[in-house]
């Protein structure tokens, strides 16, 4: 039996989070352009000056696919950056869980998970879910880890994967202009 077998999701996150690597079991692929060609990201760039967001040109197309299976429930990648206070792109804003432990762990209740740069990390290319556009469940859930004072971006399985799927998440509510075009497609 493997060992994320044996030990619970939680305890996996952290064995990773501290070993600073990726777990066995995911490749990178590039899907379209339209996952990130210029012209999107020009059409992101309108959207973000308003939003006061830096704008990144290094969006190449690619997606996370699963390489094994896995179960529901299974931490599978942990979106790693640096922690920032301010704005940037390849940004997750950490809502922190565990804000009663200590005085470390509330002074990074209000930050960022910085992931601009290319660090041949896995969960930084995880792409949006747009299943909710269908009203579909969503496939992966992102949850934050106090782990050493620190939060932890970690994504687990809301269901069983099977090898060749691709690995995604729900951004969030935002309108984000990839699920405007699938809207009016
Ligand atoms: C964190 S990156 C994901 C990796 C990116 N696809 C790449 O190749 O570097 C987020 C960017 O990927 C693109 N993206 C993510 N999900 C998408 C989707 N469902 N459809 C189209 N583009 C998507 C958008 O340009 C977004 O700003």
């Amino acid at each position: 039996m493997s060992r994320r077998r044996r030990i619970s999701p939680k305890d996996d996150a952290i064995f990773y989070i501290k070993r600073e690597r990726d777990k066995l079991g995911f490749d990178v692929a590039y899907i379209n352009a339209f996952k990130g060609n210029l012209a999107w990201q020009l059409t992101e760039f309108i959207m973000l000056l308003n939003t006061k967001y830096m704008l990144c040109f290094n969006y190449a197309g690619r997606g996370i696919f699963a390489t094994a299976p896995f179960c529901k429930g299974d931490f599978l990648l942990q979106y790693r950056g640096d922690l920032i206070r301010n704005g940037g792109k390849y940004l997750f804003l950490v809502i922190c869980y565990q804000i009663f432990n200590t005085i470390i762990t509330i002074t990074y209740l209000v930050c960022s998970v910085d992931a601009a740069k290319e660090d041949n990390t896995y969960g930084r290319l995880v792409n949006d879910d747009c299943n909710i556009r269908f009203c579909l469940p969503c496939q992966n859930t992102m949850k934050c880890l106090n782990v050493d004072g620190k939060p932890h971006l970690c994504l687990f399985a809301t269901k069983d994967i099977s090898p060749g799927e691709e690995i995604t998440y729900d951004y969030g509510p935002n309108d984000w202009p990839w699920r405007c075009r699938l809207k009016h497609n």
